[in-house]
Order: C-alpha cells, then sequence, then structure tokens
C-alpha cells in the first residue's frame, strides 16, 4: 500500500520534502496557510521532477498523488510520516506539534526540519514527546541526500531504526548526531564559515563574489567529495594526519580567524583525531586516497563543465582560449584534424578501457567541428538550420585507456545537396582504433525536414568534399556488421 506523507510547511524546505516523497513514490498531504502554496510547491516538483529521477540508472518508483489540505488534522490523518517545516520559531514549531499530535497516529514519525533546535526543546511540551525528532535535511532537499538525524532518550531506538529505514528508502543519508547540540553538526560548520564571511565583508576584505569564488574554484570541491578529515589527511603527505596537525596546530594561536576560542591541541586530542582518522581512511595508502580524490575531482569538474558552471565554465573557457579560433585549414589534401584529447577518467569502464558509449561521444564531436567548419556554428542553428545524424557505423580495432591522447581526422564521403557524409578515423598514437561513418541530413528545425543548406555551407562543404575525393577511399567504408571470412 502507498505510504502517505504529510508536509506541514511547504516553502523552500517543505517544497523540497515534498518532492522528494512524491518522486519515491509516497502520497504526499500538504498544510501550508499560504496562499500560494499550492503554485510555490508545484514549481519545486516541476524541478525536481527535471533533476531527481535523473540521479537515477534505473526507474523511479511511479509518483504518488499530492493533495493540500486546509487544517492540519486532515493533512495528517492517515501519514505514517509528518514532517514539519515552519518557520524558525520554537513557539510556532511547539504549537504545531500539539495540534499535529491530537490528530495523527500514535505511531506516525514526527520528524522536525529545524536547522538549531534541539530535540529536546521541540519535545518540551509534547503530549507524546517520544514520536518527535530532528529530521534536518539541506536544500535542495529532493537532492542533497543528507538528512540530520537527532533523538532524546525519549525516542525508543526501534522507534529511530524505522526513521532511518524510511530515510534511506528515500534515497537519503540519514546522519545520526550521537549528542544533541544546537544546529547539529553541519549547521555548525556552516554558521563558523558564515560568521567568518560576514567579517571578511564588514572588514572590507573580501566581497561576497570573491568569498563564494574562494570557496567553489578551491576547497568546496574538495568537501564535496572528501570533507575535512580525510582532505587533511591527504594534505599531511605520506606522514598523514599527525604531520598535519604538527604543521598546522600552531595556528589555533594565530589570529587566522575571529573565531579564537579553540580547544587546546593536547596530546589526547591529537591521538583521539589521529587515531579517529586512522579508523576512517587507514586501509588506504596516501596514493590510493590522492587517487580516489582526483576520480572525484574529475567527475564533478566535468559535471559542471557540462553545465558551463562556475569552474566548469572556467575550463571551457581555458580549453577555448587552449584551443585558439576555429577555422577551416587552407591544405584540404588531407582528412581534416576533428578532435584531439586525452581520454578522461570518467569515460572508462569495468574492462579499463574507453566505454563503446564515449566513442560514439567522440565522433559526434568530430561531426559537430566538421559542422562549425562548414559554416553550420551557433548563430547558423540559431538562424533555424541544422544537421540531424541519419545513421551511423562505429567500427571497434583497437582500445585504449585513460589519459591516451586521441585523434580523430575527419573525411568528407560526399557534401551534397541536403547530405553531408563523414568518415572519421580515430588514433591512438600512430594505431588506427576505431572509425566512424556517418550520414548527415541538413534540415530545417522549424519544419524538422531535410532542406538544402545555404549557399555558402554548400560551397565551402562542396570545396572540402571535392579535395577529400582525391584521397584514396578508407577501408570499412559502406561496411555493415558481420561475420567476418
Ligand atoms: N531554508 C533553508 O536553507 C533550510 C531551512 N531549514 C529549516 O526548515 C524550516 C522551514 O524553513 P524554510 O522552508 O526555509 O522556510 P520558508 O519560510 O520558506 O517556509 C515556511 C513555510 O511555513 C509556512 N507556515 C507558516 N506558519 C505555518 C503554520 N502554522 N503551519 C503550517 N505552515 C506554516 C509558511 O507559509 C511557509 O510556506 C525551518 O525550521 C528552517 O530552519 C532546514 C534546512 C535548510
Ligand atoms: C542557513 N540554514 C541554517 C538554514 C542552513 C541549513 O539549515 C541547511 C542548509 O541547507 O544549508
Amino acid at each position: 500500500m502507498t505510504q502517505v506523507a504529510a508536509i506541514i510547511g511547504g516553502g523552500v524546505i517543505g517544497g523540497g520534502w515534498a518532492a522528494r516523497f512524491l518522486l519515491m513514490g509516497w502520497d504526499v498531504r500538504v498544510f501550508d496557510p499560504d496562499p500560494e502554496a499550492q503554485r510555490k510547491i508545484g514549481e519545486v516538483i516541476d524541478n525536481a521532477r527535471r533533476s531527481l529521477p535523473g540521479l537515477s540508472d534505473v526507474a523511479l518508483p511511479p509518483e504518488g498523488t499530492l493533495q493540500f489540505h486546509d487544517t492540519i488534522s486532515d493533512a495528517v490523518a492517515d501519514a505514517t510520516w509528518i514532517q514539519e517545516s515552519v518557520p524558525e520559531r520554537l513557539e510556532l514549531k511547539r504549537k504545531v506539534f500539539q495540534t499535529v499530535q491530537s490528530h495523527c497516529a500514535h505511531d506516525a514519525v514526527i520528524g522536525s526540519s529545524t536547522s538549531g533546535f534541539k530535540p529536546s526543546q521541540l519535545q518540551g511540551c509534547a503530549t507524546r514527546p517520544d514520536q518527535i525528532i530532528v529530521t534536518h535535511p539541506f536544500n535542495p532537499v529532493y537532492l542533497l541526500p543528507l538528512v540530520e538525524l537527532v533523538g532524546t532518550s525519549q525516542n525508543p531506538d526501534a522507534f529511530l531504526d524505522r526513521a532511518k529505514a524510511v530515510l534511506t528508502g528515500l534515497g537519503m543519508y540519514p546522519l545520526q548526531v550521537r549528542a544533541e547540540i544546537d544546529a547539529h553538526i553541519a549547521d555548525r560548520f556552516l554558521e563558523a564559515v558564515w560568521r567568518e564571511a560576514l567579517w571578511l565583508i564588514k572588514d572590507g576584505i573580501a566581497t561576497t563574489q570573491e568569498i563564494d569564488d574562494a570557496i567553489r574554484y578551491g576547497f568546496g570541491l574538495r568537501w564535496a567529495q572528501m570533507g575535512l578529515f580525510e582532505t587533511y589527511r591527504i594534505a599531511g603527505g605520506e606522514a598523514g594526519m599527525r604531520h598535519f596537525i604538527e604543521q598546522f596546530g600552531p595556528a589555533l594561536a594565530w589570529p587566522w580567524t575571529k573565531l579564537m576560542d579553540v580547544p587546546e591541541l593536547t596530546e589526547d586530542l591529537i591521538a583521539q583525531i589521529a587515531g579517529q582518522s586512522d579508523a576512517q581512511s587507514g586501509q588506504y595508502s596516501i596514493r590510493d586516497l590522492e587517487r580516489a580524490r582526483d576520480d572525484n575531482l574529475v567527475t564533478i569538474l566535468r559535471g559542471l563543465k557540462a553545465q558551463n558552471w562556475g569552474a566548469g565554465a572556467l575550463l571551457n573557457r581555458h580549453d577555448a582560449a587552449v584551443e585558439g579560433a576555429i577555422v577551416l585549414p587552407d591544405d584540404l589534401s588531407h582528412p581534416i584534424v576533428t578532435v584531439k584529447r586525452a581520454i578522461p577518467l570518467d569515460w572508462t569502464d569495468y574492462n579499463g578501457h574507453m566505454n563503446e558509449a564515449r566513442y560514439l561521444q567522440a565522433f559526434g564531436d568530430a561531426t559537430d567541428r566538421m559542422m562549425i567548419l562548414v559554416g553550420c556554428d551557433a548563430d547558423y542553428i540559431a538562424a533555424g538550420q541544422s544537421y540531424f545524424t541519419a545513421e551511423t557505423h562505429i567500427r571497434h580495432l583497437g582500445e585504449a585507456k585513460a589519459g591516451a591522447v586521441i585523434r580523430i581526422t575527419t573525411q568528407v564521403l560526399q557534401g551534397q545537396g541536403k547530405k553531408m557524409h563523414l568518415f572519421h578515423q580515430m588514433f591512438a598514437g600512430d594505431q588506427l582504433i576505431a572509425t566512424g561513418e556517418h550520414m548527415m541530413i541538413h534540415v530545417s528545425l522549424q519544419t524538422r525536414r531535410a532542406c538544402l543548406p545555404s549557399t555558402s555551407l554548400a560551397q565551402t562543404l562542396g570545396r572540402i568534399a571535392a579535395a577529400h575525393a582525391a584521397l584514396p577511399r578508407p577501408a570499412g567504408v559502406g561496411k555493415a556488421v558481420g561475420v567476418k571470412g
């Protein structure tokens, strides 16, 4: 039977919870007095629909149903999970819990999204304190897995385990906080960084942009994949965490921060940190960790590159500067070099070589380059015409591993009328490792049908095709898939 979640307060965070529950197959009931709540939550859910399912390589369960209610009592009636996300005011949250508990099932979980209140504060004057816990998520709730789970001695272990299982089932990472504390674990860091940032601005040291750049081009990327301690273990080199503390320990007494209330680095504290770090990461050598870090960073940075955002946009600008202007070579008596690049780490697979899908990607890039060279560039496409691929045939003749430099040369076999028939050859060093034969059809992007290209494009393509007609016909042209001999 479909499970029911009640969302009490559907703003930034409640909307995110609604989206996550819904897309994970739960029926969702919302109560929020804001007359705009339905529109706002609808928009958040639309954004979640375009991003969350694509994180999975399997189909998510069918979406649940979404209902809005005028009272808390209706919203919570059948719910097994009630997520409170009303504004961060203790008295308001306590009042909401009173109403919720008058109408909800006694065994339902009541999770609070509170950023900083302790569960004992929330349980304070509740009818059934054992039913209330902190489940503090991170924005956007539908994409970020972390949820801090904080209970008190009032919450039975089995209840906390059940809550954890539900959150895990929603694709989240419940981090159970051992002892309640204002602002839990993560908001302690965010608050420290936030307060430092406010000082940097007030003191005229940095702008908001410069502070954000300091994070997103540097340690923000590291934190995304290894956190603080594993990162600093690596920064300690082969001598690891202990060496790191020895080197940077004295800085704790220096005015490197406005937060000067620091713990004394006693031998006991050092041993505790070094010991915990060993337990966390000691099974890996520093070189293993460095490679894992590098793989992760490459994946994150390439993701940002695909979005042309932040550090990824920087990489794209750098690529463009390294490559220079894209121009058709004067000498057309050879196939044209359309791609020259190293194979990225994330293009390789379980066989230790470039995955077959990436051959098509590389040949697709070569085709894109040919399109630009014949004049089918961004402006031409924006004006309403382009090429569609009608047919592709790839032959795999050799292997290529991560880091290997591949070079693709492109021969135009036919460039007349609506057709652009290309033959790509991929080399690693001198070895031919793949060929790609592609038939492109010139189209109108309005009608989505074939049409003749512009005169200028037809002339450029015709000139290349005429020059390439003098080249030997490459082996493999026009071959179908078949058994040799
Ligand atoms: N915004 C953030 O980055 C994060 C916020 N949180 C926590 O989530 C909770 C909600 O914060 P936001 O979503 O940011 O606030 P918000 O202001 O975006 O949303 C609060 C919603 O609660 C509704 N509301 C007000 N009184 C209500 C009541 N009596 N019953 C039901 N709904 C009511 C409002 O109409 C509004 O839609 C807070 O406890 C906050 O600390 C947690 C993680 C991150
Ligand atoms: C600023 N904040 C305290 C509301 C932040 C959070 O609670 C978590 C988040 O999503 O950053």
